[in-house]
């Protein structure tokens, strides 16, 4: 029996399907946390932070458990690009990553709840290229309603596939939860990431 409780602050059905993968068991509580974030923070801070509010605004209403929290965004630049605000703004990324190369960063969060004050923060880096995209496959790829819900408008796992070129570095950092590094890390906080009978080799 799966000796802590988890938590995973996120309302996002990657997220919870990325970590389902590791075999846990987990409950899910979406945090209502503030996003925004000094211009000019250094992305790799701007993730790992908004993760530990997400995870901390979830464990500040429990009194036992670990709570989870994960943040991506885009970086083409030195330009941030997080979720679009609307179609215009979806196509206006697009336009920005066609025939590129970007990052994509996701931070990670552990806070524990009842006060103990452990937490722990990370982060991974993604290189993603895209191929030069016409006016045409922007509108038609917008219309599909895919963007809307990601950072940097573009799901790699879903339609978008088709305009990548190359990839360096973990696929499911760009996904939404680097699961290796997850693994790490709850595994150093006494979760049994891998099934006994997986482990013992049966
Ligand atoms: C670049 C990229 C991002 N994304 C997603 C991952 C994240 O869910 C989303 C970035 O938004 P986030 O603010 O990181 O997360 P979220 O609002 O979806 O969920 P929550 O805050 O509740 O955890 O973009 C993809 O699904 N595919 C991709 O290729």
């Amino acid at each position: 029996m799966q000796e802590h409780l988890l938590i995973l602050a996120s309302g996002s059905p990657r997220r919870k399907e990325l970590l389902g993968s590791l075999g846990l068991t987990f409950d899910i509580l979406v945090s209502d946390a503030d996003e925004s974030f000094t211009p000019g923070q250094p992305p790799v801070e701007i993730v790992q932070e908004l993760a530990y509010r997400k995870a901390s605004a979830v464990a500040n209403t429990l009194s036992v458990g670990i709570v989870l929290g994960a943040d991506t965004i885009v970086v083409c630049d030195e330009e941030i690009l997080g979720k679009p605000t609307d179609v215009e703004d979806a196509k206006r990324m697009l336009k920005r990553l066609s025939g590129r190369s970007h990052t994509v960063y996701t931070g990670i969060a552990l806070v524990e709840a009842g006060g103990t004050g452990r937490t722990l923060r990370d982060v991974r880096g993604t290189e993603v290229v895209m191929k030069p995209l016409t006016d045409a496959q922007i509108d038609a790829y917008v219309a599909t309603g895919e963007p809307m819900d990601k950072a940097g408008a573009y799901g790699i796992q879903g339609k978008a596939s088709q305009f990548i070129t190359g990839i360096d570095g973990d696929y499911f950092t760009v996904v939404g939860l680097p699961v290796s590094l997850v693994a790490d890390r709850l595994t150093e906080w006494g979760f049994d990431v891998l099934p006994k009978s997986d482990r013992e080799g049966r």
